[in-house]
């Protein structure tokens, strides 16, 4: 496994859980398990159920692809819990690895990811099927292997009898013979209800009074409670209705659509479109970022654009933030109008600073991606890789030391800061389980440190933007509100206006000054941005 897919997409260490989902019995076996995979069943989940896992309307069975696929995805599973894994970066290698492609790898990848996503839904289901034995005395590769089971047979169409004979024998292989007695005891009472059926008895059980929505809602629709809890006050934080909660947990549940930039000056939306076209992909525009192309289905990776870094696969988001940067007005500073230097202080694995760098190369300004970790300032490099030489220099160090080393040196500077990334938990189907709410003391000690950094490095006239995946108030709002009270240097510009200046279309839902989008509205991540000017 790679070092970056170990770690956490903030680059920080993954955060010491490994050892207690250690296994204690061995899942050494590579290779997939013999025997076929099952056929749909003819009838089909209950639509309020299909909903409830975030399937689309219109979502038909597809075929399964015996157990190659789920050896695939257990195997991403007991990585994702014994060693801090990402899913999304493993995955990838493993289904290479083992030849896996087409609708095998369809298969793997909703195995794995709806398996990860609705983990807390499945629990609560399981806790009632081990005949009193508590989830927490299995052993991990158990109850991960209970787990697949449970999404096939309460959330994919695999009929019951294939999925507990496929998953029993998915036990045997890898785990022994002594543990599959007990898994197909369990998985034959999970089959025994139908997947409403099980949904209303945990919600029930969550919220027996009916009147505990973020109980009911953190089971049915599988977040941590103190995940829905925060989520339901960054809506309201944001002048959002609470009514929107259920859409929005359901928007982490739904596979976000693969995006593309097209970054400016190295390939055209249109050239990009053509090499998706030519590959059988059917592209379409993104809604929101001139930059954007959405490609329903393929392996972006296979395009050479992506390749070779003229395009990168980018959440439309991300995307925006960035343009919306670029285009905010600096003002001169005294006679000097410059708008030569700008600054990307955490530019690690580097999306933004590569779509900030094509910007600024093709109005003859240069960027600095500054990004504390050496093995993502590597990554850094891949994706400037197709922009002129002299256009980025990308750097490995403290962002939060750059306000004293180079003081109002710079004009634009991106602070896409450290978080916990809960606006992103539709890519990172294990994130919702790892993050804990003290992660978000440090992390608001860090933003902090780093947003006041950046403007000590922006000169007077200059912009900065602060940015998270986020839409957590501890880390967006309230930390912008805390450095603009602890200094008169720095002034909060309208984001709002800007960012519908660079959308293609107007973007709705939006009260400014700070923009907060939205996955069940605007189909982007939760990304926060504030635009702040140097007095
Ligand atoms: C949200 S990510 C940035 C994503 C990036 N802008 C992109 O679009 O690809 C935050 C980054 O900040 C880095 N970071 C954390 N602490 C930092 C510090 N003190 N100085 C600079 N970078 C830091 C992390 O390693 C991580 O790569």
């Amino acid at each position: 496994m790679s070092e970056d897919a170990r770690r956490r997409p903030d680059g920080r260490q993954p955060d010491g859980r490994g050892g207690s989902g250690a296994p204690r019995s061995g899942s050494g076996r590579s290779g997939g398990a013999p025997g076929s995979g099952g056929t749909p069943r003819s009838g089909g989940a209950p639509r309020s159920a299909a909903r409830a896992s975030g399937r689309p309307p219109g979502w038909r069975p597809r075929r399964t692809s015996g157990d190659p696929a789920r050896g695939v995805a257990f195997d991403v599973l007991r990585q994702v819990d014994a060693s801090d894994a990402y899913a999304n970066l493993v995955l990838p290698g493993l289904l290479r690895e083992r030849g896996l492609d087409g609708r095998d790898a369809a298969f793997a990848t909703e195995l794995t990811y709806g398996t990860l996503r609705g983990r807390g839904r499945y629990d609560a289901v399981l806790e009632r099927c081990t005949r009193g034995r508590p989830l927490a005395e299995l052993d991990p590769p158990v109850l991960d292997v209970l787990r697949l089971g449970t999404h096939q047979l309460l959330a994919m169409r695999v009929p019951s009898h294939a999925a507990v004979s496929e998953t029993v024998s998915l036990t045997r292989d890898r785990i022994g013979t002594g543990a599959s007695a007990f898994v197909n005891a369990v998985l034959r009472a999970v089959a025994a209800k139908e997947p409403e059926a099980w949904l209303t008895e945990i919600a029930d059980a969550a919220d027996p009074a009916g009147t505990d929505e973020v109980a009911r809602l953190s089971v049915l629709e599988s977040h941590p409670a103190w995940i829905t809890r925060a989520l339901r006050g960054a809506l309201l934080g944001m002048g959002r209705p609470a009514s929107e909660l259920a859409d929005l947990l359901r928007a982490d549940n739904a596979n976000p659509d693969v995006t593309l930039v097209a970054r400016p000056g190295l390939v055209t939306p249109a050239e990009l479109a053509a090499e998706a076209r030519s590959l059988g992909a059917e592209p379409v525009p993104g809604r929101w970022a001139p930059t954007a192309l959405v490609l329903p289905g393929g392996d972006p990776g296979s395009l050479p654009a992506v390749r070779h870094a003229r395009a990168g696969v980018q959440d439309e988001g991300s995307q925006l933030v960035a343009l919306a940067l670029a285009a905010a007005p600096v003002l001169p500073d005294g006679a000097d109008p410059a708008d030569g230097r700008w600054l990307d202080l955490c530019a690690g694995p580097g999306g933004k600073a590569a779509l900030l760098g094509a910007l600024a190369a093709e109005r003859g300004a240069t960027l600095v991606a500054n990004e504390v970790a050496p093995h993502r300032a590597r990554l850094v490099r891949q994706s400037v890789a197709a922009l002129p030489r002299d256009v980025v220099d990308v750097r490995t160090g403290d962002g939060r030391e750059i306000g004293e080393t180079e003081p109002g040196r710079y004009d634009r500077v991106l602070v896409d800061a450290p978080c916990t990334g809960l606006g992103a938990l539709r890519r990172r189907p294990e994130a919702r389980w790892r993050r804990q709410p003290g992660d978000l003391a440090a992390l608001g000690t860090l933003q902090r440190a780093l947003l006041a950094a950046a403007v000590d490095a922006t000169r007077s006239g200059g912009v900065v933007a602060y940015v998270t995946c986020s839409p957590h108030p501890a880390e967006t709002t309230l930390v912008v509100q805390d450095v603009l009270r602890r200094r008169d240097d720095v002034e909060l510009l309208d984001a709002v206006a800007v960012l519908q200046e660079v959308a293609r279309e107007e973007v709705p839902g939006l009260s400014g000054p700070m923009v907060q989008l939205w996955p069940h509205l605007h189909g982007t991540d939760a990304m926060f941005l504030a635009l702040l000017r140097k007095r």
